[in-house]
């Protein structure tokens, strides 16, 4: 629902919203231009009167002074019977330059106001000012949510490409464009009579003047009583007139002033209401406060990327949402698959074991967990596959499910079975499908198979869990979903550097070279991946399906696009078909594969130390890391091999990355050395210095094998203790991940 409410109106409005964000970008430098330009006295420096003064000397026809909120000062005059208007100088009165307003500035203002049309285009803007309030509120909600509360609103964003931009511009222009939405809504309303204007008072023509000769205006009381940063407008007496009065508006208010005694007649304070309307008038266009204009013209600067993003999410989503076979109704299924989703990979998978239970005779009625219904009366049956979102939350498509469940009637026969889809590198994996497990329990429904999770859409992790259910069900479940991206991409292996065969541990270092073919103009438009040359970072995963099996298997990638090689560090496993082939390539050969995003494990960036942990084939994306490290941010690997003769793995990069410092520090361990240490004793080696990078605000990345993880995490607990730290509270502040396999 809160997606619908963001993409929807984005989606109808976003030419329209670009067009009124350029031209507010443009607008939004006019207060800053006008205040350079401007010569402001201190306060207490200049009363109006002096101004008046001046200006009469210089400009002996004066009929109007006006400033604007900028400081700017311009005096309308007559001479010789024809009218004038020059910007002056409010210290010596003296004219700067003849005062003409920028027609271009003015063009940019009506196309701001109302796309050049009049009214129709006023009330276009008025409603695209509204819609963006919308759309600022709830991306603020969604932003919210997928970061994990309002609190963790300055947290790390995880993932990349569109997604991650849009996040990141979202958050930093949130609040300037909601402001200038607020305030744009606000004037459209009280422009088209829907909000009540704040009352400006026509004042009355004085009933007693004096009539007197008139004084110098320098002499004027009234008028010394005024700063001059105050004055908006002073409007003169006709000449020869001693009838006639000043008309005098000040930021107060307004009032008259008689031209012989120099008293204030008929003053009139400005109300609330027209207070507040002038100030949401500032606080849309900046005016006089220069800096809130550029502020708020940096946000709007966002706006086409942000469209342009938001479009590309949309397509994506798009293109990979999945359509459903043939679904039984709720009154007539015997099997009921319901879908948490937001990315639609779980439905990818839902549509398998909807697929395979038809084949098996069954009659499978498949929906989202939103939609789940007050009572199934066939079900034997309940399945339920749903993702995990933000920090440990539900996914959009079953955000109301555990309140639906409230109402749920289940019969004594039905049993359930949750399937989890989560990432192992976030702190809370598969948490919403822990969730819906325990709230289905305390409902009282009978679990049929224990909660399984499912990491990163492994495609193996699914066919055994299939392997499981087939049994308890009693009929044939082959499951074969693999969210592997149907088209794969053709890579040739244009090197090979091989290690460890000597100490039982052969491990290749595989660079690959893309093969190209330019996508056609309208795939570039339409947003379509590029088909062979995909965008990928280090740790991302490559995924490869050995010759006649469909099942991928992932590899961490060791190099980034903008490297212009796809390089992989791959151990060969005792029995394991997919290393096996891996290890038989020579260069020339050609494999197809694809990669698979893993944005959960990527170094921070800027200038916080990081601390890179590996063994084995693991120093593979932190090597990727490190090679990408050119802005020289500190970065010191730990690494543990078997013997340094033998498998050593980069060892003449890492030395180029020393000298070139790319990398800070290097610590190696060798298990079947003379000095038989692994990787943890070379972390509490350097226990004193590697609790101060922490304290400093270092971020851990670990990547290898599992035993090894487990015993890096409780050398790190124990080196984090005295600054009463451990990793669980690392890891929940996106300061230690792991890409464990
Ligand atoms: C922003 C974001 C937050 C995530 N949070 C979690 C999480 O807290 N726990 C977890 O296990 N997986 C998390 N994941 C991983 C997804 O659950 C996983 O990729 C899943 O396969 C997506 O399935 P879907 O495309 O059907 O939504 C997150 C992914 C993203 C992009």
């Amino acid at each position: 629902m809160l997606r619908k409410l963001h993409g929807l109106p984005g989606l109808v409005a976003a030419l329209f919203l670009v067009v009124l964000a350029t031209s507010g970008v443009v607008l939004s430098v006019v207060p800053t231009l006008e205040r350079s330009a401007a010569t402001v006295p201190a306060a207490g420096e200049l009363s109006v009167a002096d101004l008046a003064e001046h200006v009469v000397a210089n400009y002996p026809g004066t009929e109007q002074i006006a400033r604007s909120l900028s400081g700017e000062v311009v005096v309308y005059y007559s001479r010789d019977g024809q009218p004038g208007a020059d910007r002056v100088n409010p210290l010596t009165g003296k004219g700067i330059a003849p005062y003409q307003p920028s027609a271009w500035f003015r063009w940019v203002k009506n196309l701001h106001r109302s796309f050049l049309m009049d009214d129709a285009g006023r009330i276009l803007a008025g409603v695209l000012a509204a819609l963006m309030v919308l759309i600022c509120l709830s991306g603020a909600f969604l932003l919210a949510r997928r970061l994990g509360g309002w609190k963790a609103m300055l947290r790390p964003i995880a993932g990349s490409g569109s997604p991650r931009i849009h996040a990141e511009l979202a958050r930093f222009a949130v609040i300037g464009l909601l402001l200038s939405a607020l305030t744009g809504s606000y004037m459209s309303a009280v422009r088209f009579g829907l909000l009540p204007e704040g009352t400006i008072t026509e004042l009355s023509f004085p009933a007693e003047v004096s009539g007197g000769t008139p004084a110098p205006a320098g002499s004027l009381s009234a008028l010394k009583s005024v700063d001059v940063n105050e004055l908006r407008e002073l409007v003169f007496p006709y000449p020869d007139d001693p009838m006639d009065v000043y008309s005098l508006s000040t930021a107060q208010g307004s009032g008259f002033v008689d031209q012989a005694t120099g008293e204030l007649l008929q003053y009139q304070p400005r109300s609330a209401g027209s207070k507040f309307q002038h100030w949401m008038a500032r606080l849309h266009t900046g005016e006089g406060l220069w800096w809130l204009g550029l502020i708020l013209g940096l946000a709007a600067l966002t706006v086409p990327m942000l469209s342009f993003t938001g479009l590309q999410i949309w397509w994506q989503r798009r293109s990979s949402a999945i359509s459903l076979g043939e679904s039984a109704s709720i009154e007539a299924a015997d099997t009921v698959i319901l879908v948490g989703s937001e990315g639609n990979t779980t439905w990818g998978f839902a549509k398998d074991l909807q697929n395979k239970l038809n084949q098996a005779g069954k009659k499978v009625h498949c929906a989202p967990m939103n939609d789940l219904a007050e009572h199934y009366p066939q079900a034997s049956v309940l399945f339920i596959l749903t993702s995990t979102y933000g920090d440990g939350d539900a996914p959009s498509s079953a955000s109301q499910f555990i309140a639906r469940l409230e109402h749920f009637q289940a019969d004594d026969g039905l049993k359930f079975v949750v399937l989890g889809f989560g990432d192992q590198q976030f702190p809370k994996f598969c948490q919403y499908a822990q969730d819906v497990d325990t709230a289905l329990r305390s409902k009282g429904l009978k679990q049929m198979h224990p909660l399984t999770r499912i990491d990163r859409g492994s495609a193996t992790q699914f066919q055994e869990w299939g392997e499981a259910i087939s049994e308890r069900m009693g009929i044939p479940l082959a499951l074969t979903h693999n969210p592997a991206p149907a088209v794969t991409s053709e890579f040739e292996l244009v090197e090979r550097v091989d290690y460890g065969v000597a100490v039982n541990a052969p491990t290749s270092i595989l660079r690959f070279k893309p093969v190209k073919s330019e996508r056609k103009l309208w795939q570039k438009l339409l947003f379509q991946n590029r088909q062979n040359l995909p965008d990928f970072e280090a740790g991302d995963l490559f995924g490869v399906a050995p010759p006649g099996d469909r099942a991928a298997r992932f590899y961490s990638l060791a190099s980034s696009a903008s490297d212009g090689i796809l390089e992989i560090c791959v151990r060969k496993q005792t029995h394991g078909i997919c290393s096996g082939y891996l290890h038989s390539l020579k260069p020339g050969d050609r494999i197809s594969g694809f990669i698979q995003k893993n944005p959960g494990f990527r170094p921070a960036g800027g200038a916080t130390p990081i601390i890179l942990v590996g063994a084995g084939a693991g120093i593979g994306p932190l090597a990727g890391f490190i090679r990408k490290n050119t802005e020289r941010n500190p970065m010191y690997l730990y690494w543990g091999g078997r013997n340094p003769q033998s498998d050593f793995l980069y060892r003449p990069e890492l030395g180029c990355y020393l000298d070139d410092h790319r990398l800070t520090g290097l610590s190696t361990a060798f298990s079947r050395s003379a000095e038989k240490n692994y990787v943890q004793d070379a972390i509490i080696a350097d226990e004193p210095a590697l609790r101060q990078l922490v304290e400093a605000g270092a971020q851990i990345l670990v990547c290898g094998g599992r035993d090894m993880a487990s015993g890096v995490r409780q050398v790190f607990d124990s080196i984090l203790k005295p600054l009463n730290l451990d990793v669980e509270e690392l890891r929940n502040d996106g300061r230690y991940l792991e890409d464990v396999y």
